[in-house]
């Protein structure tokens, strides 16, 4: 089924309240903002590098790992879907 960008964000802040076991999405939040941070800049880097090298399918699945950590990362700081949408 496909998954749009708000029925994740959805699914990773009820995994941020119910901590469950197994979670990467739990242990990535508790690694915090700097470890998030790593991984946001490594995602936008690898979608770089897929879209001028790799062709779309390859660009598409970086490009999804990116939103993935900027979910994260938002969690992590505190910040709510509305707080991004309000600059848009
Ligand atoms: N969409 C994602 C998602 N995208 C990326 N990632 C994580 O980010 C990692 C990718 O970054 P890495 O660079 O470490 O992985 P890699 O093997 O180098 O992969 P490439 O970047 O080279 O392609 C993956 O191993 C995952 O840990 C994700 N982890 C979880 N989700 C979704 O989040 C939801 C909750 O997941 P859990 O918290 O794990 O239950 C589920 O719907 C998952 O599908």
């Amino acid at each position: 089924m496909v998954k749009t960008f708000e029925q994740l964000w959805d699914e990773l802040t009820e995994k941020a309240q119910t901590r469950p076991a197994g979670s990467g999405t739990v242990a990535e939040l508790d690694a915090g903002v700097h470890f998030i941070g790593k991984k946001l800049v490594e995602e936008a880097a690898e979608s770089w590098m897929a879209a001028e090298h790799e062709g779309k399918e390859r660009a598409a699945e970086e490009i999804s790992q990116l939103l993935y950590h900027a979910q994260c990362m938002m969690l992590a700081a505190g910040i709510d879907l509305d707080d991004v949408y309000a600059h848009l």
